[in-house]
């Protein structure tokens, strides 16, 4: 893919000059960013640089002080609550360092709800959902609860829940914080693989090994504002 090609593609965040401050600490400072279909992007910085609150805002799941929020054309200072919300479930699938999966719903279900949640029927939502957990190496699993799945199979199974409503933006918290280094690296390749088929990523993490491997972009966080950008070729 040449650069005019890439550039060509469609915006699916946009930051222009984002606020947020919790007292006196810029949490935000006037960040600006751009993030197009098809791109890898790590955000990397020292703890307490905005990472996490940068990603709460393209999730919309925190508000702005000032600027603008736009995720795949919809400006999020227009919606409320409820559109938030809704629109959250359909257009942004996240991935967790901790998982986070229900606990009382077997894996199938925990992919499945995602999908209902939306308005799928159950039926059809349970047929996404095998289909999605057989791609990802874990339709084996389908019956079991989270609590007796490994790291890596729940992080699959997370990743299944992501993808069910085919999300424009894939963001992903140090997903492979608290995995063992085959598991995260199974991640990692996986992430790829999404990344590869057209997946748009943002991946925030520690983790340089992920950010090089996964990511074609790499932005660098200080004090709240993008402090460096660096690009390179995917691997082939
Ligand atoms: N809810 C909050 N209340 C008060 N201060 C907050 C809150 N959330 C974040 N902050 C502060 O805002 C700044 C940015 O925090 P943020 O969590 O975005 O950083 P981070 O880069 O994700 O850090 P880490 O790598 O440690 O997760 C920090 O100084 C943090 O202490």
């Amino acid at each position: 893919m040449t650069t005019d090609h890439a550039s060509s593609q469609r915006v699916v965040v946009r930051l222009d000059g984002v606020r947020k401050e919790y007292g006196d600490t810029k949490a935000l400072d006037g960040m600006s960013l751009e993030i197009r279909a098809g791109d890898a992007v790590a955000v990397m910085g020292p703890s307490g640089c905005g990472k996490s609150t940068l990603l709460n805002m393209v999730a919309g799941l925190d508000r702005p002080a000032s600027g603008t929020v736009e995720v795949n054309g919809q400006d999020l200072g227009e919606l409320n609550e409820t559109g938030l919300a809704l629109f959250r479930r359909r257009h942004i699938g996240m991935i967790f360092q901790f998982f986070n999966l229900l606990d009382d719903l077997p894996a199938l279900d925990n992919v499945a709800l995602a999908g209902q949640l939306t308005g799928t029927s159950a039926r059809q939502a349970r047929r996404r959902a095998l289909e999605l957990l057989d791609e990802l190496g874990v339709a084996g699993r389908k019956d079991t609860y989270p609590a007796a799945l490994s790291g890596g199979e729940r992080q699959r199974v997370a990743v299944a829940r992501a993808l069910m409503n085919r999300p424009a933006l894939l963001l992903a918290d140090e997903p492979t914080g608290a995995l063992d280094s085959r598991s995260g690296e199974q991640v990692m390749d996986l992430l790829i693989d999404l990344n590869q088929i057209g997946q748009t990523l943002l991946i925030v993490t520690h983790d340089p090994q992920l950010a090089t491997r996964c990511a074609g972009r790499l932005i660098e966080v200080a004090d709240g504002r993008v402090a460096r950008e660096s690009t390179r070729e995917p691997s082939a």
